[in-house]
Order: C-alpha cells, then sequence, then structure tokens
C-alpha cells in the first residue's frame, strides 16, 4: 500500500494525461460495443428484409464509429506510453540518487547484481503495469460490462448462458492470478541471482581465464540459469493452461447459444441476428475478461518490483542535511577504542584501537593480510561506521559533522586503483573539479605519472577504456594516487597504492610524499617496510590489533616481529631510502 502511494508521487505530474488516457480508451470501447448491435440491425432490418439502402446506411455508420474508436485507441496508446515512460525515467533518476547515498554497509548487504536488477527490470515491469492498466484495464472491464447490458436488453432469452459461464471463468481467473504472483516473485529472485553471478563473473573474467576455471563458473552459472529456467517455465504453463480452458468454456457458450437460439428462432422468439449478436457479445465479454486478467498478471508481476523499488527507498541512507559543517581543519586524528565488525554481533576486524596523530604527521601502517589495515583507514572518512569507539579530528568526534564536509577534508586513494571511463583530465576532476592542466601535470608528477601521460599526443585528454583497462596496474595506480594528491585535502590516505608500481616510480612518489606533503596528516598502509620507514609513527597490525607503535627506529628496538619483517624484506632487497 505505502509503496503504491509511493508511486502515486511519481504519476502526479502526469496526472492529466493519466486522466485523459482511460478516457479516450472509452471512446474505443463505446465504439466496439455498438458495432454488433448495428451488425444485428443489418441481418435483421436490412438483408432479411432485402432492404440495400439500411445495409449500406448502417455498414457506412460502422466504418465511421470504427475510425472514431480508432482514433480514441491510438490517443489513449499515446499518453499511457508516455506516463509509463516518465514514470520509468523519474523512477530510475530517484533511485540512481538514493542508492549512491546507500552506506558502503548497505550496499555491501543489497548486492550489486539486485540493484542492477532494480534498476533495470523491476521499474521496466512497473512501467508496463502502468501502461497496461491505462489501457487495457478500462477497456477490459468496461468492455465486459458494456456487453453484459447489452445482452441484457437484446439478447435476454440467452442470458442465463452467461449467468453460468461468467462465474466460472472469474474463479478460474482469479485463481490463475493469485498463483502466478507468487510464481513470479520466485522468477524476479532468480533473476537477482543469475545477474549477481554475470556481475561477478564478468568483472572477473580475466581470474576465471587465468585459473582456467571457465568449465567449472560455468556450471555454477548453469545451475542458477537453470532454475531460472524452470521458474520461467512454470509462469509460462499457468499462462499456457489459462488461454486453453477459458476457449473451452467460451466455446461450450457459443454452442448453447446456437442450440438455444435456433429453438427460440424456431418459436419466433427472436430473429437470427440476435444469435449472431450474442456470439460477439459473448467475444467481447471473454475479450473483457482476458485482458483485465492480462493487466491483473502484469500487477501481479509488478507488486513484487514496486515492493523492492520501495524498499530500496526505505534503505538507511547516509544522512545528507542534518549535523554542522567541517571547515578548515589541522589534520589531528585521534581513535579512541575504536572497535569495527562488519556484521553486527560479528568478530571484530578492528578491536580497541588507541592511538594519536598531529597535524602535519605521517603514519605508517604495516602487518599481515587481512588485519584490518583497509579497514581502519575506511572509519576516517565514514566509509563504514565505527561499532564502539570514537574516531576525533582536531578533538572533535567524526560523527558530528556532515558526511559531505567530512570527506571534502580527506583524499582517499583506496588498494583497488578504481578509474572512470573518460579522459585521464575527468577523472584528475574527481579529485578535484576545478582543476587547471597545471594542477593536473603537478598531482601527475607527485604520483610519477606524467613520465607515462606525456608519451599519449593528447597528454591528459587521453581516453582510458572502461575499468582503464588500457593502463598497466602500475599506471592506474599511479593516476589514482595523482587523483588523491591534486584534491589537496589536508588528511591524504594512501591504501597499499605502491603495491604494482615500479621500485624507480616508488622511490620517487615517496620523495614528494615526504616533501610536498609536509602540512598533510597522511596515512600509508603497505606491506613494505620501506615504503614507510620514514613516518612519524608505525603502526604494526595484527588480527585487528595494535601489536606495535612508533617510529622505525623504536620498533626495530622494541618489537620482535616488526624487527624479523624488516630482516625479511631487508634480505629480498626491499629496501628503498629516500633522498
Ligand atoms: N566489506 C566487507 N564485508 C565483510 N568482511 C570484510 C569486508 N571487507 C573486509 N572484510 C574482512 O575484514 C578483514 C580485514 O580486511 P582488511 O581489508 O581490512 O584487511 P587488510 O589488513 O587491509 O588486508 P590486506 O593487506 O590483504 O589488504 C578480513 O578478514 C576481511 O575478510
Amino acid at each position: 500500500m505505502k509503496a503504491i502511494k509511493h508511486l502515486m508521487q511519481y504519476i502526479k505530474p502526469y496526472i492529466w494525461i493519466t486522466i485523459l488516457a482511460p478516457l479516450l480508451m472509452v471512446i474505443e470501447v463505446f465504439m466496439d460495443l455498438l458495432q454488433p448491435t448495428i451488425m444485428q440491425f443489418i441481418i435483421d432490418e436490412g438483408i432479411a428484409k432485402n432492404d440495400m439502402s439500411i445495409v449500406i446506411s448502417y455498414a457506412i455508420i460502422m466504418i465511421v464509429l470504427a475510425i472514431i474508436g480508432l482514433g480514441g485507441g491510438l490517443g489513449c496508446i499515446y499518453f499511457s506510453s508516455k506516463v509509463g515512460v516518465h514514470v520509468a525515467t523519474d523512477l530510475r533518476k530517484d533511485l540512481y540518487e538514493v542508492m549512491s547515498y546507500f552506506s558502503t554497509k548497505k550496499r555491501d548487504e543489497v548486492g550489486t547484481g539486485k540493484l542492477i536488477t532494480i534498476m533495470t527490470s523491476d521499474v521496466e515491469m512497473i512501467q508496463r503495469a502502468l501502461m497496461m492498466l491505462l489501457r487495457i484495464f478500462v477497456r477490459g472491464p468496461l468492455m465486459f460490462i458494456g456487453a453484459v447490458i447489452i445482452v441484457w436488453f437484446t439478447a435476454r432469452e440467452l442470458f442465463n448462458i452467461l449467468l453460468v459461464i461468467v462465474p466460472i471463468l472469474m474463479i478460474l481467473i482469479i485463481t490463475f492470478t493469485i498463483y502466478s504472483g507468487k510464481i513470479f516473485r520466485k522468477v524476479q529472485q532468480s533473476v537477482d541471482r543469475v545477474n549477481e553471478m554475470l556481475s561477478e563473473n564478468l568483472a572477473g573474467i580475466r581470474v576465471i581465464k587465468a585459473f582456467h576455471r571457465m568449465k567449472e563458473q560455468m556450471d555454477k552459472f548453469l545451475q542458477i540459469n537453470k532454475k531460472l529456467t524452470k521458474l520461467n517455465q512454470n509462469a509460462n504453463m499457468v499462462m499456457g493452461f489459462l488461454n486453453p480452458l477459458t476457449m473451452w468454456i467460451v466455446n461450450l457458450g457459443i454452442v448453447a447459444a446456437l442450440w438455444i437460439g435456433v429453438i427460440q428462432v424456431e418459436i419466433g422468439a427472436i430473429q437470427i441476428g440476435v444469435i449472431l449478436a450474442f456470439v460477439n457479445y459473448l467475444n467481447l465479454i471473454i475479450g473483457g475478461l482476458m485482458m483485465s486478467v492480462m493487466v491483473l498478471m502484469q500487477v501481479a508481476r509488478a507488486v513484487p518490483s514496486l515492493d523492492r523499488v520501495y524498499e530500496m527507498f526505505n534503505i538507511e541512507g547516509e544522512e545528507r542535511h542534518q549535523k554542522q559543517d567541517l571547515h578548515d581543519i589541522k589534520g589531528d586524528v585521534t581513535f579512541e577504542n575504536v572497535s569495527f565488525s562488519y556484521n553486527e554481533n560479528g568478530e571484530n576486524i578492528v578491536d580497541q584501537l588507541n592511538f594519536h596523530v598531529n597535524a602535519g604527521e605521517t603514519v605508517g601502517i604495516i602487518g599481515m593480510t587481512g588485519t584490518g589495515k583497509s579497514t581502519l583507514l575506511k572509519l576516517i572518512p565514514r566509509l563504514y561506521d565505527v561499532s564502539k569507539g570514537k574516531i576525533k579530528i582536531d578533538g572533535k568526534d567524526i560523527q558530528s559533522f556532515t558526511l559531505e564536509s567530512l570527506r571534502k577534508q580527506i583524499a582517499f586513494a583506496p588498494q583497488k586503483a578504481l578509474l572512470f571511463a573518460g579522459s585521464i583530465a575527468s577523472n584528475l576532476k574527481f579529485g578535484s573539479p576545478n582543476a587547471v592542466k597545471e594542477d593536473m601535470h603537478h598531482a601527475l608528477d607527485q604520483a610519477n605519472a606524467m613520465e607515462f601521460v606525456e608519451k599519449y599526443d593528447d597528454q591528459v585528454e587521453h581516453e582510458l577504456s572502461f575499468g582503464a583497462k588500457n593502463l598497466s596496474g602500475g599506471q592506474k595506480q599511479r593516476l589514482a594516487m595523482a587523483r588523491a594528491f591534486i584534491k589537496d585535502a589536508k588528511i591524504l590516505i594512501l591504501d597499499d597504492t605502491t603495491s604494482a608500481v615500479d621500485t624507480i616510480s616508488e622511490k620517487i612518489i615517496k620523495n614528494h610524499l615526504i616533501n610536498d606533503f609536509k602540512e598533510q596528516t597522511l596515512f600509508i598502509v603497505s606491506s613494505k617496510i620501506a615504503t614507510i620507514q620514514h613516518a612519524d609513527q608505525i603502526i604494526l597490525m595484527d588480527d585487528g590489533r595494535i601489536h606495535g607503535i612508533g617510529t622505525h627506529d623504536e620498533l626495530l628496538a622494541t618489537n620482535e616481529e616488526y624487527r624479523e619483517i624488516y630482516l625479511l624484506q631487508q634480505q629480498s632487497g626491499g629496501v628503498l631510502d629516500a633522498e
């Protein structure tokens, strides 16, 4: 109910054409309903009495009425399509907006597959249902009721046939509609799963190929797809049963009409034209019922879609407009007893973290994989919210600031260098929308990316393909770093952003980090001590906890595990000194 109310808000701007479309359909139905009666008149008064003038004049009336009906029908199609398409477009636009405000946690929970299905097939389902409702939902019942009334007045001797047939058809239709609604709900869930698997496999196609797991993935996909096929088949079977069953009942009605009708003609109670008109009206009645069923079926399919769309609008998003703005920060960052778990009541991925970073300092974070380094970083721009404790910037809890203003103060280069299709410049403008060429060159220099960008004829205007597949892993990382650098934010976070970068480039970038970012608070996660050796503090993470904290020299002197990592990396030649 609430979902329907919500949909009504989208129909409201098009309310006049939403009213006009069914009105035009009323004209078409009236014209259709008049045709059999005129035909009856032509047969009984024209042909039976050999009066050609009646035949011709009523045939002309029939044509005129048909043309008027056609005009009404076409108008209805035009306006109902307009409503459907516009409502769908507006819904998609708003869905895109709310989805972009989902908290990262919620987005993870819902899953990309479901989000894509909702934006595409669910919205389309609503669009189709809306169009059909405006076109056929008026036509169906009106044709049904109109035909029944006309039969009552023109062929009352045959009316009893309707009293038997119509209730049977109605029970049949209602049962089928309810049942098909349940099946379509399952179909939709199955489509979600297919989409989820598809998007995951397409994104990971190179990994699948590299590990030669095409067959295994294909088998998995086939299994899910098979389930969808079966559900679709069931749904179609339901529909497949309905048509022959109704036609059989209608045919029984026609046989009964002919039988009873002929007896009535013989005793002179009715004329032959009445029987023909009745058969025609019977077809209109069935047509009306079937059309209503089609609409109901479509509505039954659209209801789960409407619910799913409505659910998206109700998902707790990130707050947008309350709280105070964060301006001109110094850049002190404090973690006070911070714990975080991805799942409610799940194990803490980071646990009771306590540390303080002064503005302008660099913090290096190191530790085994899966120890919560990336998670720690994601808590600072509130990509996820802490489960316990507080993170403070300049002594104030980050929860008290608007997300927009908080994130303006933070430049974040995530572990996976995600770039967008478009020019290098457009990607850099993500970091700083007003950046000019000089700013871009400067940031690209700092990330040692100018070295390859300047080789392109069109330089920063060079187009990146979807997912920046025309770049190497190291090139992508350097551009992603440049995008963070150009933002010139007070807090700069680099999550293992040099893992695929060559040693010389890494050394250049490190020098820039040391010399150009003295005013910024830097968080650098790396698996290599050499990358963070210069940091004012190094945090050694172990199983979500801080296992050691201090400068490189302090940790070397006091922390066994740190010393071991350092020696191992020294032996494997991973040492990299800043100049
Ligand atoms: N979105 C998520 N949902 C649920 N669990 C997650 C999510 N992201 C990470 N984790 C889990 O949290 C733990 C820590 O992950 P995190 O990425 O923070 O580790 P990390 O130290 O950065 O690892 P690496 O060095 O490999 O990048 C892992 O066990 C991981 O499975």
